[in-house]
């Protein structure tokens, strides 16, 4: 039996897009993602997060569910379009609902975790200037996150700025795959400095409101890179596979700089750095109180000489997942004893991990779902292996609480413990929820 630390941290994570629907309720006004699912072509079967989970008005039965699992803690994030439905202009009936769901957590003993940005920009910041391309969007933002401090500042005890800057500006305005979808490599690293200015602006904010026995991070996906082979070129390709993934947003966190092997690479594809400002990297790297991780998979490369990473990622051994992803627990190890050993010993959440496989409700009314526990037990055995090494890891958060809209891929992945039935939207619990609730009750691992 593996046993977890007294204190640790058990939760489950979801966000606000993924899960609320109910998106012209209450004031909100469109998100990015609104009008990208609107976009023809752009989500599997033009999927929408119009309906989603309907969260909105199920919370209360989706708070007993998460007390039913026994989760100490609850990820979800707030919809910045709910709080200021156009520019400067604050909508209380939208924050009402954080205060409504935060209440039944804090009723049930449930810590609540807010993610201040998990992709859902306001349409109007996007029309003004292209949103994360356009230097305004770090006052926006930061106006946004302090009137998030003020109305609900002291009741989160962790708050995390940003979920996965990556996505929110490489895939975002690079690759093309999540909304704005734009495939322009340099609005990729513009926006990407933007969202990681914002972060340390809104750090700096929250830290002059001196709120007591709150916490301040960041949540980065992270996915290890490994050579396809011993040869020196293969190396290089998992040098800048790294470089892409990962050192590209930890080095100016808690570096300070951007790292210099990627701005080689970078300026022969996006010309000057005339975005970085003076001071910038002072803002991107003030202290943070801990650092959020989001992991899932590692990637294998081997050397490609006409890729502009000069990688061309290989399949794994291992088996996969239905997002194709292979699953490597010990790679999570290895992230970890990185991280630890080359950017901070500040505490850390895996703020996210899990995986979409094919669930089906059996005639049993239940959802037999083995592959996501052993999934879900071998990750936390890498994890224990970490602790028990003296790492700094006070935290786990299942991805996801339920089954949810899965960006492109719409409703066509299910990575929730709970089942959602969309026609219906009744909940079952899965095999994994009952698994979990065992391990939370228990603290650990057989
Ligand atoms: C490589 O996966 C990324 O780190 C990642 C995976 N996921 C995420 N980031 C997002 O934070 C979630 O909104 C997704 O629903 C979830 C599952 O796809």
């Amino acid at each position: 039996m593996i046993k977890f630390p007294k204190d640790f941290l058990w939760g489950t994570a979801t966000s606000s897009y993924q899960i609320e629907g109910a998106v012209n309720e209450d004031g909100r006004t469109p998100s990015i993602w609104d009008t990208f699912s609107k976009t023809e072509g752009k989500t599997y079967n033009g999927h929408t997060g119009d309906v989603a989970c309907d969260h909105y008005h199920r919370y209360k039965e989706d708070v007993e569910i998460l007390k039913e699992i026994g989760v100490k803690a609850y990820r979800f994030s707030i919809a910045w379009p709910r709080i200021f439905p156009e520019e400067g202009k604050y909508n209380p009936k939208g924050m009402d609902f954080y205060k409504r769901l935060i209440d039944e957590l804090l009723k049930k003993d449930i810590m609540p975790t807010a993610t201040i940005y998990h992709w859902d920009l306001p349409q109007w910041a996007y029309d003004k200037g292209g949103g994360w391309l356009n230097r305004e969007s770090i006052k926006w933002y930061v106006e946004y996150a302090t009137k998030l401090f003020e109305e609900l500042g002291d009741v989160i005890p962790l708050w995390i700025t940003h979920n996965e800057p990556w996505c929110a500006s490489i895939l975002s305005y690079g690759i093309g795959e999540h909304a704005p979808g734009h495939k322009n490599y340099r609005e990729a690293l513009i926006a990407a400095h933007h969202i990681l200015l914002s972060h340390g602006e809104a750090v700096k904010a929250f830290r002059e409101m001196n709120i007591k026995g709150s916490k301040i991070g960041i949540t980065l996906n992270l996915t290890p890179a490994y050579p396809a082979s011993e040869k020196e070129e293969d190396k290089l390709a998992a040098q800048y596979a790294d470089g892409f993934s990962n050192r590209w947003f930890l080095d100016p966190i808690f570096k300070g700089n951007y790292p210099e092997d990627m701005m080689e690479l970078y300026s022969k594809i996006i010309g000057e750095f005339d975005f970085i400002k003076e001071g910038d990297l002072e803002t991107i790297s003030v202290p943070i109180d801990f650092l959020g991780v989001n992991y899932y998979t590692r990637s294998i490369v081997k050397y490609d000489e006409d890729s502009m990473l000069k990688a061309e990622n290989v399949p794994g051994p291992g088996k996969r997942t239905e997002m194709g992803w292979e699953i490597s627990p010990e790679s999570l190890y290895d992230l970890l004893k990185r991280l630890d050993r080359e950017y901070t010993k500040l505490p850390m959440y895996i703020t996210e991990n899990g995986a979409a496989f094919k669930d089906e409700v059996t005639e049993d009314g239940r959802v037999h779902d083995d592959e996501r526990i052993e999934y879900i037990k071998e990750h936390l055995k890498a994890a224990a292996k970490f602790i028990g090494e003296g790492g700094n890891l006070k935290g786990y958060f299942v991805w996801s609480l339920m089954d949810n809209f899965e960006w492109a891929h719409g409703y066509s992945k299910r990575f929730g413990i709970v089942y959602v039935d969309y026609e219906t939207q009744k909940r079952i619990l899965k095999d994994s929820a009952l698994w979990y609730k065992e391990v939370i009750q228990k603290n650990s691992i057989e």
